[in-house]
């Protein structure tokens, strides 16, 4: 029998996207696309039937109706439907299309041709069920952070020569491993990328292969920071897209792995946490450097001294 999914249909206005795109990544759903409807946005996502009684979904329905009340917003209005997994899969490809980000990025679906005459670095993704097509703020807040980061710091000047560095980085979190290939198309060396996800481990595999990265340049394992401890004694530099809660859990083990010169990357944070995820970085000896906002969200780049 085929497997059936859950195709959740959210009109909304435009500024509750973000935070839809949030719950349903907490629900457990796997892909969301938004496309604009007028003045609205249309947000489909999708998850399987085993997954979510209707129930579950009535509440869902309801956080986000709260949502868009605690935020001055009309009630956004949502529908949901069964669909088989063919038309799950051909839905999400329907509706998610190229996306440029920053200065230097261009997401392109997998199943999309290459543009030929782009002067952007191509990032070929194919998220499957793991979070990060490029679509939510935060991860395009660590796209962007990354080309400023890694634009600057992977060539030094030495004797009048241009010299690159080798950069080595963590990715923890990694989704559909669209930060770390970024990292990699940037010109870092290798990254670690880790999440607790197996699905995302899978994700992330596959992705690196149809950018044509190596598993030596892309080491992915399923876990969280104990797992790169164990892999790599230092990095260059860590990026993690992960929610609040889970960073301030996660920062003191970082230090396992830092240099003096180590610089951080952490998103997934939204405005109102950002002071108490800054003190936590600081009480483990990170400099907070800059603080990148995009609709209630926030970016915080930091480094070790
Ligand atoms: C918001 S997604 C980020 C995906 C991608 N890096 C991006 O920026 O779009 C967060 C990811 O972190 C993973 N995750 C959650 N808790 C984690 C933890 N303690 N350690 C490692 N990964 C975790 C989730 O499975 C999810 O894939």
């Amino acid at each position: 029998m085929a497997n059936t999914w859950w195709e959740l249909q959210i009109l909304c206005e435009p500024n509750l996207e973000d935070s839809i795109f949030w719950r349903l990544e907490n629900f457990g759903c796997r892909g969301a696309a938004s496309e604009k409807r007028g003045h609205y946005s249309l947000v489909r996502s999708y998850l399987p039937e085993f997954q979510a009684q209707l129930l579950d979904l009535a509440a869902l329905s309801l956080w986000l109706r709260q949502d868009a009340l605690c935020l001055g917003l009309s009630a956004p209005v949502v529908n949901w439907q069964l669909i088989d997994e063919q038309d799950w899969a051909s839905s999400w490809k329907q509706h998610w299309q190229p996306q440029e980000i920053g200065d230097r990025f261009l997401i392109n679906p997998a199943w999309l041709p290459i543009p030929e005459n782009s002067q952007r670095l191509i990032l070929r993704l194919d998220p499957g069920v793991a979070f990060g097509t490029g679509a939510h703020a935060t991860t395009q807040l660590c796209l962007e952070s990354l080309e400023m980061r890694l634009g600057k710091e992977n060539t030094s000047f030495f004797d009048n020569k241009q010299e690159k560095k080798h950069t080595v980085i963590a990715d923890i979190g990694c989704g559909s491993g669209i930060l770390s290939i970024g990292a990699l198309l940037l010109g870092a060396d290798r990254v670690y990328a880790v999440d607790t996800d197996p699905l995302a481990v899978k994700s992330t595999l596959e992705n690196c292969a149809l950018n044509g990265i190596s598993s030596e340049s892309l080491v992915t394992a399923q876990g969280s920071i104990e797992v790169v401890t164990k892999l790599v004694e230092q990095v260059d530099g860590i990026v993690c897209n992960i929610l609040a809660d889970v960073i301030i859990e996660l920062v003191p083990h970082m230090s396992a792995i830092c240099k003096p010169s180590t610089w951080g990357i952490f998103s997934g944070i939204l405005l109102e946490q950002s002071s108490s995820v800054a003190d936590a970085l600081e009480q483990s000896g990170w400099v907070v450097a800059t603080l990148w906002k995009r609709k209630e969200w926030c970016c915080i780049n930091v480094r070790r001294s």
